[in-house]
């Protein structure tokens, strides 16, 4: 698998935590910055990010941001993106097992990097169920198609 991970300048250290996380896992990952502190704007990062997971160059997008709010609003806005906000295990575990999800969305003013790598890696390591979640997921897929 590999991962695309981004986050603004609110959430530096959590990208560098996922990613030590990825580095244990022996994830492939991509760091699409920020890569300083200096102010940013969250969207440009989520876009970068979702733009890769649909573009199929890489399979699953993790954004941070402070709260995650702004990223997950963007990157749901991106065709073919099932982004998850997601700050606690059981809804990192049922997004992918039930939406499916290829983008998970973090803030690094919201929650501990130890909990954040657990909810990164129940995400990361969860297969989607299919089965009747699938009519629901072509469903969201559908909205996408109209004009
Ligand atoms: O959480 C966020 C968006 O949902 C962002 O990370 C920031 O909290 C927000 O954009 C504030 O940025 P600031 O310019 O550093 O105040």
């Amino acid at each position: 698998m590999k991962v695309a991970i981004a986050s603004d300048h609110t959430a530096l250290p959590m990208k560098e935590e996922i990613k030590q996380l990825f580095e244990e896992l022996g994830i492939e990952y991509v760091d699409l910055g920020a890569d300083t502190e200096e102010r940013v704007d969250y969207p440009d990062y989520a876009l970068a990010v979702s733009e890769k997971v649909v573009a199929g160059e890489v399979d699953r997008g993790v954004v941070i941001c402070g709260t995650g709010i702004g990223m997950s609003i963007m990157a749901n806005k991106v065709k073919g993106i099932r982004c998850a906000l997601a700050h606690d295990v059981f809804s990192a575990k049922f997004t992918r097992l039930h939406n499916n999800s290829n983008v998970l969305a973090l803030g690094q003013r919201v929650i501990g990097h130890g909990l954040a790598r657990e909810i990164v890696q129940v995400w990361l390591e969860t297969e989607y169920e299919g089965g009747r979640h699938e009519r629901r997921v072509v469903k969201i897929a559908e909205y996408e198609t109209k004009e």
